[in-house]
């Protein structure tokens, strides 16, 4: 006998199948359904896709072999399946389209849930996937809110087949069906053909009865007067709903203007009965088969209700009887105040919402198979949290899956933030897909800069610090110049540098974004002078239309490479800020952002906050900071070590604003568990290769201790670019979490204006602004900057006062305007050391005036936690400035005064302690600050 099925089928109405799966369609299951029961379509949505993709491992060997082809994002690689899967379906239906000439042998895929309030961008995804997928029964699933009528009608005019999604109110359909209808006319305006155009209007049934019937328990629960009346409209809503759109759609295809289209070859948008799996157990599991059967309309059912049907269905024309019953039914929601129009309008909303979470789900499992697929490419990162942070960090994960964060940050979404403009910097993120460099002139400079035994970098902060940790890190290739990097006005730090290199054989990279730094331009005046102006020696790095460039094209350097405005300084590594002095020490710059390809992939805006290394790390410091753990606490194997300087700036100068921030302390010798307090997290950076036993023995024990720790490992020293771009977007999250402008630096400029100031009072004074100590010995002058100082102080005095304001929470910042080399490094580690195994607080060191262009804005205008030391001297030997009367030493001297100043004027504790020519240097400063703890 022929099944209930078929029967069905012949009566008119088509059975198209709510569902679809790889091993399904691999075992045939789609085209038995075809061949025994008429079916004759598939439909498929992103909850659908979620429960095939996102469990077990059927679609594993799917993965791998798009994986194979070339690593891609979460949502290409589900793309790639489920287009597959889709193709596959359409193929089964082939025959079925063809026999039946286009009327029927569709199968569906829905746009992304997440652009649903976005008309352009549906329209956009919708012809994409229609070109992609490419077969002519196919059909697009656009939701049919607000945003998706316009989609409708612009699609259907280009030709694209329509399933319009999400329909639950009869005007909502309605609006659809003029939108078709337009579509059409406008397609026989252009002298298009429409009798190939497909669509269908899925009218959603279940999920209005679901929430209908939800509210009318509760009334029954409350003891509510019209029981009886509320009980008989239990799962008759959204029947009685159905029957009146169709009762329209039979009046709307006799009209005028349908007849006319229809004339011309229109084929009708068909109702879909959709959401037919019925919700309520108590219900006959055929309900909404049963009672919506009628000629021209299809019901697409789950397998569970198709073998319902089969087996048990009733087979009658449902669907135009009872008319005025279903009238009946829904004048008495409105008597009983059951506000249908509020459902169905929330159930839109809900819907997109409800299809938004299944495709997090799905991304999520998705993204979690990529990582396991492309596994070892990935820099690995584990957390041990206190249970307290560790809850935080969760519940802060799901609110930003739930808020879109990952979408919104790389869409650029300012309301992350402070919504002051913060899209306008976000430049970084295309430049880690190295969209902003030009690889043919790099592979062109690389090999010009052979030709060169040294390479001097002059910049500052963001133009410094990257192509610090990549030479020291990556080192020069083979026969490539060896860099140094020159962020500093200390007179003893450049002469050694010009010391070390053969004028004739080193490439000059002067790089500042702004192109008005002051450090780069008198280390430029200085070097330019030296080489005898040498212009074919110098190449700039500079943004469009700075001085720099000016003065690059006046004094003919060899090259000048832009940079882009919309990149600030500490996030333009993976720009032209970091990939010109990579290339030049010989770095293939295509192999570096291959490395760091499958971290920004993994960062992407398609993945879920749970799979995504960059929010997740966002989550971690964000949280830890805001609960009062705002000393990130760099920890490194030997090779990695240099990373800190570069991270510090991107965390201190991006965070520490308003009062908030993160203090990062970087190259603080670790100590033991007694050494800290609950203010650290502790992030340890090691190279496979490279493990340091001793290291990992002290992290193990200060984990045992209850302190929270992240753990970073790099199997090559290339990837680092990874570890760029993670903390980019972490720090970029973090800043959202703390609630500021992660890409401004409000407090760096105060310091400038004051440096500025005193070294043009030195140009016309030829002197710097006296100054009378308030206490000295033999090694040290102490100069006052609040009027803390007592007339009989002794500087042992003023360091014990200074070190004993450091209260838990506090940190003490070593402040040196010296030399940095590595004698001077180690004497301040010592110190620091000294005064936290003493205080029990986090201590951080800057040489100046290199740090005043990291972390100097949160020493500024981050918590005012901070105790500084400033420490000056007097430059033996100096070094003049060509066309200055300010000599470097000069400069350097005025930048340390101008920064204690500008700390003090902020609030901050702040002492500056001068070293005396003749006295015992740091050695000296050492044994006193022991003595005053
Ligand atoms: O590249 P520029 O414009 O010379 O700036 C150098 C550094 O100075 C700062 O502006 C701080 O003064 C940093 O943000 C920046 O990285
Ligand atoms: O096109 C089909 C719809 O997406 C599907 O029928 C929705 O069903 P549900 O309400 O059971 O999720």
């Amino acid at each position: 006998m022929t099944s209930l099925l078929r029967q069905l089928h012949a009566s008119g109405q088509a059975i198209w199948l709510d569902f679809l799966d790889r091993q399904f369609l691999a075992e045939g299951g789609l085209r038995k359904l075809a061949l025994h029961d008429g079916v004759t379509g598939v439909t498929s949505n992103p909850s659908i896709f979620e429960k095939a993709m996102g469990h077990g491992d059927a679609y594993d060997p799917g993965f791998r072999a798009a994986l194979a082809q070339g690593d891609i994002g979460a949502q290409d690689l589900y793309e790639s399946q489920a287009i597959e899967d889709i193709r596959a379906a359409a193929a089964d239906l082939r025959p079925v389209y063809e026999r039946l000439n286009g009327r029927d042998g569709y199968v569906s895929m829905e746009v992304s849930p997440y652009i649903s309030n976005d008309t352009g961008a549906t329209i956009a995804e919708a012809q994409r996937l229609w070109h992609r997928i490419g077969v002519p029964n196919l059909m697009i699933k656009v939701p049919g809110n607000s945003a998706g009528v316009p989609a409708v009608r612009q699609l259907t005019a280009d030709g694209v087949n329509v399933n319009i999604t999400l329909l639950f109110a009869i005007e909502a359909y309605q609006a659809v069906a003029e939108a078709y209808m337009a579509g059409l006319e406008a397609r026989l305006a252009k002298g298009d053909p429409i009798d190939r155009i497909a669509s269908v209007a899925s009218f959603f049934v279940s999920r209005i009865d679901a929430r209908i019937d939800k509210t009318i328990d509760a009334r029954l629960a409350a003891g509510d007067r019209e029981a009886e009346a509320l009980t008989a409209l239990r799962g008759k809503v959204a029947i009685a709903n159905a029957k009146l759109a169709y009762a329209w759609y039979q009046e709307m295809i006799e009209s005028k203007r349908w007849r006319n289209l229809a004339a011309q070859g229109a084929m009708p948008q068909r109702l879909l009965w959709a959401s037919t799996g019925v919700k309520d157990p108590r219900f006959p599991d055929t309900l909404y088969v049963d009672t919506l059967i009628g000629p021209d309309t299809i019901n697409t059912m789950p397998p569970q209700t198709m073998a319902a049907f089969r087996d048990h269905g009733t087979l009658a024309q449902t669907l135009a009887a009872d008319l005025i019953g279903a009238q009946n039914v829904l004048a008495e929601v409105d008597r009983l105040g059951l506000d249908l129009a509020e459902v169905t309008a929330s159930l839109v909303s809900d819907g997109v919402n409800q299809f938004a979470q299944a495709t997090d789900a799905l991304l999520g499992t998705v993204a979690a198979k990529r990582a396991e697929i492309v596994g070892d490419t990935i820099n690995t990162m584990t957390a041990t949290l206190p249970e307290a942070l560790r809850q935080k960090v969760e519940v802060r994960l799901e609110m930003m899956r739930k808020e879109a964060w990952p979408r919104r940050l790389w869409e650029g979404d300012p309301s992350l933030w402070t919504g002051k403009g913060e899209d306008h910097w976000l430049g970084w993120l295309a430049a880690g897909q190295e969209r902003q460099v030009d690889p043919d002139a790099l592979v062109r400079l690389r090999e010009h800069a052979q030709t060169n035994t040294n390479a001097v970098l002059l910049g500052m902060g963001g133009s410094s610090l990257g192509p610090e940790v990549l030479a020291r890190i990556l080192g020069n290739a083979p026969s490539h110049p060896r860099l140094h990097v020159l962020d500093t006005t200390d007179p003893a730090q450049i002469t050694e540098v010009a010391r070390s290199i053969d004028l004739e054989k080193t490439l000059f990279i002067v790089s500042s974004k702004s192109g008005s730094t002051m450090e780069p331009a008198l280390l430029r005046s200085y070097f330019f002078a030296l080489s005898g102006r040498q212009g074919d020696q110098f190449i700039a790095v500079t943004d469009p239309g700075s001085d720099l460039e000016k003065i690059a094209m006046n004094d003919r350097f060899a090259q000048i490479f832009s940079g882009d405005p919309t990149i600030g300084g500490r996030y333009s590594v993976l720009s032209v800020f970091g990939m010109v002095p990579a290339a030049v020490i010989g770095r293939d710059v295509m192999a570096l952002y291959a490395a760091a390809s499958p971290m920004v992939l993994s960062c992407g805006g398609d993945v879920p906050p749970q799979e995504n290394p960059g929010l997740w790390l966002g989550a971690i410091i964000g949280e830890a900071a805001t609960a009062g753990r705002d000393k990130l606490t760099i920890v490194a194997s030997a090779r990695l070590e240099p990373l800190g300087a570069w991270l510090e700036q991107l965390l201190a100068e991006s965070t520490g604003k308003n009062g908030h921030g993160i203090v990062p302390v970087d190259l603080e010798p670790l100590g033991d568990p007694a050494s800290y307090g609950d203010d650290r997290l502790f992030v340890h950076f090691a190279l496979t290769s490279d493990v340091d036993a001793e290291q990992e023995a002290k992290l193990n024990m200060l984990e045992a201790a209850g302190q929270p720790i992240v753990r970073i490992s790099l199997a090559q020293p290339e990837r680092i670019t990874q570890e760029f771009f993670r903390w980019e977007i972490a720090t970029a999250i973090a800043g959202a979490i703390i609630g500021i402008n992660p890409f401004d630096q409000p407090d760096v400029e105060a310091a400038k204006v004051a440096a500025r100031q005193l070294v043009a009072a030195y140009e016309t004074a030829g002197t710097l602004e006296p100054e009378t100590p308030v206490a000295e010995d033999e090694n040290f002058a102490i100069f006052a900057l609040q009027d803390e100082s007592a007339p009989d102080d002794t500087v042992i005095a003023m360091l014990r006062r200074h070190f004993a304001a450091l209260e838990p929470g506090n940190y003490a910042g070593f402040l040196a305007y010296l030399e940095r080399n590595a004698s001077d490094a180690a004497a301040l580690a010592m110190m620091r050391v000294a005064v936290r195994d003493a205080r029990r607080v986090a201590t951080v060191a800057g040489f100046g005036p290199r740090f005043l262009h990291s972390t100097g804005q949160a020493y500024k205008g981050g918590p005012n936690s901070g105790v500084f030391l400033v420490i000056t001297r007097d430059p033996d030997p100096d070094l003049a400035i060509p066309g200055h009367k300010a000599s470097f030493g000069t400069v350097q001297l005025a930048q340390a005064r101008g920064d204690a100043a500008v700390l003090a004027q902020r609030g901050r504790r702040v002492l500056r302690l001068h070293l005396k020519k003749s006295g015992g240097g740091l050695e000296a400063l050492q044994a006193a600050i022991a003595a005053a703890l």
